[in-house]
C-alpha cells in the first residue's frame, strides 16, 4: 500500500490513502507503522477515506447536516494516535490531511470541508504555504490538576473536540521532563487527556509543550495550541483575539472568535513509499 509522510510543525503523520475504503486498520498495525525504530515513525496515522465509503463518516456528516451545518464534505480523516487508539480530532493532522488532498489532486485549493470524529471542519489553503483549519468552538468545562516531577499544576479543562488540560505554569516550560505520562484525575478524564504546559512570553504569545494522549510528548499539538490560547486568553481577561503559540516544532497561530477558533500553521509532505501488505495486518 502507498503511504505519504508529512508533518505540521513537526507533529508527524503517516498518511494512508484508502480510496476504496477497504483498509481494515488495526491498532497493532498503526502502532507498528508509528514505531520510530521498527516502523516508519510518526505521532499518528491519517487514513484518507471517502465519506461515502465509511458508515462512521456518513453518520457524522448526517448529524452535522441535521444540525444545520455544512453539507458536501467528501473526505473523512480517520485519525489514530501512535498507540493505535482513536481520537476525535487532530489539528495539525487536519492541516497535513488537507495539504495531502490538494497535492494529490483530490481537492482544489481554496476552502473545503473534512469529516472528523469531532464533526465537520473547514480547511483553507493555497497550492502551497500555510493551512488554516476551523477547529470549532472550544468549550471550557472547568478546572483540574496535572502532576509532574513531584509538582502540581492547575489547569483549565478544555474540550476542542478532544480532551485537554491546559496548565499555565507562570515559569519556563523548557526544563520540564515530559518523558513519562503526567498524572491527571481519571474521574475528570475517563478517556485520557492531552496535557499542555504553557508560559506567557509576551503580548498574546505563549510557549507550550504537550504530552499527548496516545502519543507521548510531541513537538506540536494543534488542538492543544487552541486549548493553550483559551487558557492564556482567560487569564489575560480577553477571551477573543489572535495568539502566537511557540511549540518545539515551530510556530502556530490561533485566533479565538466568538463562535469558533482558527488554527494556522505549516503542513509539509516529506516522503512517500510502499508498505508491504503484511505490515498492515
Ligand atoms: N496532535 C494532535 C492531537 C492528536 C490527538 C490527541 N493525541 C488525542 O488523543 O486527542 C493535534 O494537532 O491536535
Amino acid at each position: 500500500m502507498r503511504f505519504v509522510k508529512g508533518h505540521g510543525t513537526q507533529n508527524d503523520f503517516v498518511i494512508l490513502p484508502d480510496r476504496d475504503g477497504s483498509l481494515d486498520l488495526h491498532a497493532s498495525a498503526v502502532a507498528a507503522l508509528c514505531d520510530r525504530r521498527a516502523g516508519i515513525g510518526a505521532d499518528g496515522v491519517l487514513r484518507v477515506v471517502p465519506v461515502k465509503l465509511s458508515p462512521e463518516a456518513v453518520s457524522i456528516a448526517e448529524s452535522a447536516r441535521e444540525a444545520g451545518g455544512p453539507t458536501g464534505a467528501e473526505w473523512f480523516m480517520d485519525y489514530r494516535n501512535a498507540d493505535g487508539g482513536l481520537s476525535e480530532i487532530c489539528g495539525n493532522g487536519l492541516r497535513v490531511f488537507a495539504r495531502y488532498l490538494v497535492d494529490a489532486g483530490l481537492a482544489e485549493p481554496g476552502e473545503f470541508d473534512v469529516v472528523t470524529r469531532a464533526g465537520v471542519r473547514r480547511v483553507r489553503l493555497g497550492r502551497e504555504g500555510d493551512v488554516t483549519v476551523d477547529m470549532g468552538a472550544p468549550k471550557v468545562l472547568g478546572e483540574s490538576r496535572a502532576g509532574l516531577g513531584g509538582a502540581e499544576f492547575d489547569g483549565l479543562v478544555v474540550d476542542v473536540g478532544n480532551p485537554h488540560l491546559a496548565c499555565v505554569t507562570g515559569e519556563p516550560v523548557t526544563h520540564l521532563d515530559l518523558s513519562s505520562q503526567p498524572a491527571f484525575d481519571p474521574a475528570v478524564f475517563p478517556h485520557g487527556v492531552n496535557i499542555e504546559f504553557l508560559n506567557a512570553v509576551g503580548e498574546r504569545r505563549v510557549v507550550m509543550r504537550v504530552f499527548e494522549r496516545g502519543s507521548g510528548e510531541t513537538l506540536a499539538c494543534g488542538s492543544g495550541a487552541v486549548a493553550a490560547a483559551v487558557a492564556a486568553a482567560r487569564l489575560g481577561g480577553d477571551p477573543l483575539g489572535t495568539w502566537a503559540v511557540e511549540v518545539p516544532g515551530g510556530l502556530l497561530t490561533v485566533t479565538l472568535e466568538e463562535h469558533t477558533s482558527l488554527l494556522t500553521g505549516p503542513a509539509v509532505l516529506v516522503a512517500s513509499g510502499d508498505i508491504p501488505a503484511a505490515q498492515l495486518t
